[in-house]
């Protein structure tokens, strides 16, 4: 056995104990789309599609073969081409079948009135075959629940209210239709656009979900305001600049956003800025209606074989360099963590920032808004640029200095600038950069494509209804991403971890004392096979709330421990076997504690308890040095004894005296004849008068009823 230190960031995720649990599996493909259909009454449907656009970039197929919800059909026809064709024989639906990436069809079971969607995988070359009657390999196929049967769910950030109302979600600008379709299928949807921040302050208490774009800000006040019922933030689009992250984080609300549905739409009109721009579009046809006919004054620019720097080369600005390249543009871009292969595949070469700056003849901007990039255009950095360089911005307004830039238009070193962002929208009406004859703007239009606000809206409902459902957002912004498949598999070691902190903290004196804790994790996985940071994050809601009124969730727990001064440290101790179970034990030991359980310190001093999941079902399996064996459910009594015979029956029947029902209990030792450790697992809270008589035998030493 070796021992193998490894430390990683809190990150995660918490279970509310007066709400309900869901872990649902979705889809591990990071291109899943999913559509909840919620209601109380109806049986959830869930809709994963495996895989998404063709190979050649064009929409997909959907042939949807059986009556599909409306909602179902909207959201489908963000993505792709979508043939509702129901009723088919099987000869046409084979017919059909050769020309579709994705089947749909709706199996009904009659008995349960339950119904499972399967979509099947795309398959970018488009050979396989689908049949309604065969299941096919990549299916995913999701069966709903029969309504009668509770379902635990896994808490990640917040879900529906607890009395099984509907959340209240706010949508506070405008959002496409069939993301408000999602939403009310879910949720009590309030949509007021044009709100002040005084009415956003107000209405926000009453909120679970708050929905925004780019021009509504999200400061602290409004978490504030909130007074911690707003769970999930989502910024219909990319940039988060408007969210203040570290108040959301702090208030243990996730924020998550829709990154990549209007990707083609901004590309796309950085191509219209950049072509409209050098050809002088704007301003001649503003001359032309002004009644005038100026042809040699709008002579233009070429674009091909010009060298284009693209500065930021993420998501739209791989798509700009694409279509720049079939423009004939010589691309070359900027980007410190963009890995150079990429940018080799569609030809395009990844250079410095100053070699950037001294080549281009156009400069395109699609980096976000950080504190390194604010400002990163100015009088220093404009001076550095090939005299006429033009330059065109659909990233946002703050990453060039708007005043520096006028100033380098006028000395002729910018000849021209097409700007759709600004760093204050709307910008003034005088402002002299947007008055500037050499200027094109347009008033933040790049992601305002029909395409792009429904994929948008259908991203960020989905991205919010999994949130308030407890299920971990793929595009979580101020949340560490653990992958669907890794949250099943360590669904019950969550547990563990929880129950494990708050029997700990519940064995000291005065529990809110707790600085150290140490975490240890047996397993025969290697280190970076094992995520052990919704692990950590759960010990630490496990340690925090039985002693404060901290909600500490996937979001705030980092935060929250650090505010406390918990200090969390872990430890991989690595086993030998085979690697099948994610894990073997969770020891939770808090140190430089007094425990009110004497038996409960290990040999070194510490408050210690270690567990196991035995078949799904988390355990007690130490305390102190004493072993045990109990279920870690309802409460726990534990009493150190002198080891003696009747022990079991004398407690046992005081409890069933009390009506108080015994769900486990076990004897750990040192030595026969010696001191045992027994721990009972009980349904019920004794009353202080029962744990009183347990406490008066005789043999008893010490004795502790815990909570879990
Ligand atoms: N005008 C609009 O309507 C519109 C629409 C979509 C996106 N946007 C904005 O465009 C920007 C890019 O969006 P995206 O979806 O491509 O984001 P992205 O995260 O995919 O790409 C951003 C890229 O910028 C890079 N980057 C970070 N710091 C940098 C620096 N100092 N210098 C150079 N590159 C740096 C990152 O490594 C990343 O590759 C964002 O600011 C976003 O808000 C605007
Ligand atoms: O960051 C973005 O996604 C774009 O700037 C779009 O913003 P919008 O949603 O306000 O159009």
């Amino acid at each position: 056995m070796c021992t193998a230190a490894a430390s990683s960031a809190i990150s995660v995720a918490a279970t509310n104990p007066l709400k309900t649990f869901s872990l649902s599996s979705r889809s591990p493909l990071p291109s899943a789309i999913s559509l909840p259909s919620r209601s109380l009454n109806t049986p959830r449907r869930r809709l994963v599609l495996v895989s998404c656009t063709a190979g050649d970039g064009s929409k997909p197929t959907i042939l949807v073969a059986e009556k599909l919800g409306e909602a179902g059909v909207k959201l489908l026809e963000g993505f792709a081409n979508v043939d509702c064709s129901y009723n088919m024989t099987p000869e046409e639906l084979n017919t059909k079948i050769s020309l579709c990436d994705a089947l749909i069809r709706l199996a009904m079971s009659a008995a349960a009135a339950s119904s499972a969607i399967s979509v099947a995988a795309t398959n970018p070359l488009k050979t396989f075959s689908l049949s309604s009657r065969s299941p096919l390999p990549s299916a995913i196929s999701l069966p709903s629940r029969s309504l009668n049967t509770p379902r635990r769910r896994l808490v990640l950030v917040s879900c529906t209210a607890g009395d099984g109302s509907k959340p209240t979600i706010l949508v506070a600008e405008k959002l496409g239709e069939a993301g408000v379709k999602l939403l009310e299928g879910f949720a009590n949807v309030d949509c007021s656009y044009n709100m002040t921040p005084e009415e956003l302050n107000t209405k926000i208490s009453l909120c679970d979900a708050l929905i925004v774009r780019s021009g509504t800000k999200v400061g602290r006040e409004v978490f504030e305001s909130s007074r911690g019922r707003l769970k999930v933030v989502g910024r219909a689009g990319v940039g988060i600049d408007n969210v203040d992250l570290s108040a959301a984080t702090e208030f243990g609300c996730l924020v998550v956003n829709a990154p990549t549905a209007n990707t083609i739409a901004a590309a796309e009109h950085g191509i219209a800025l950049l072509a409209s721009m050098a050809r002088n579009v704007a301003q001649s046809d503003a001359s032309v209606k002004a009644g005038e006919w100026k042809r040699n004054k709008y002579v233009g620019v070429s674009l091909v074989g010009k060298t284009l720097a693209v500065m930021g080369f993420g998501k739209v600005g791989t798509e700009v360099a694409r279509r720049a390249k079939g423009l004939g543009m010589r691309v070359i871009a900027h980007d410190p963590y963009a890995p150079a292969d990429r940018a080799h595949a569609i030809g395009v070469e990844l250079v410095s920032f100053d070699e950037a700056l001294a080549t281009a003849d156009f400069i395109s901007l699609h980096m976000p808004l950080t504190p390194a990039t604010n400002k990163i255009l100015n009088d220093e950095t404009f001076a550095k640029m090939k005299k006429g360089v033009r330059i065109v911005n659909v990233a946002r307004g703050g990453v060039i200095d708007e005043d520096a830039l006028v100033r380098a238009l006028d000395a002729g070193i910018v000849s021209q600038a097409a700007l759709d962002v600004f760093t204050k929208e709307p910008p003034a009406k005088d402002s002299p950069l947007v008055q500037h004859e050499n200027v094109t703007v347009t008033p933040h239009l790049g992601a305002s494509t029909m395409e792009a606000q429904e994929g948008v809206a259908i991203e960020i409902a989905e991205a919010v209804v999994g949130a308030l459902n407890g299920e971990l957002a793929a595009t979580a912004v101020n949340a560490p991403m653990v992958s669907a498949e890794v949250l099943t598999e360590l669904k019950p070691y969550v547990i563990l971890a929880e129950k494990l902190g708050r029997l700990a903290v519940q064995l000291v004196a005065g529990g809110s004392g707790v600085k150290n804790v140490k975490v240890s994790y047996t397993s025969a996985r290697a280190t970076d096979d094992l995520d052990t940071r919704l692990l950590r994050a759960m010990i630490t809601k496990g340690i925090i709330e039985p002693i404060s009124d901290v909600y500490v969730n996937l979001v705030n727990a980092d935060f929250t421990a650090k505010q406390r001064g918990l200090r969390l440290s872990e430890e991989r101790v690595l086993l030998d076997g085979s690697p099948e179970n994610p894990l073997e034990t969770i020891t939770v030991q808090l140190g430089n504690v007094e425990s009110k359980f004497a038996s409960s310190l290990s040999e070194s001093g510490e408050v210690k308890v270690e567990g196991r999941v035995k078949d799904g079902i988390p355990h007690l399996t130490k305390v102190g040095s004493f072993e045990v064996d109990v279920t870690l459910e309802g409460s726990i009594i534990l009493c150190r004894q002198v080891d003696q015979p009747g022990m079991i029956g004398t407690v046992g029947s005081i409890l069933g005296e009390s009506n108080v029902n015994v769900n486990f209990m076990s004897v750990g030792r040192i030595a026969p004849r010696k001191q045992a450790i027994m721990a009972i697992g009980v349904d019920d809270q004794p009353s202080k008068e029962t744990l009183k008589k347990i406490g008066e035998i005789p043999a008893i030493e010490e004795f502790v009823f815990l909570k879990l």
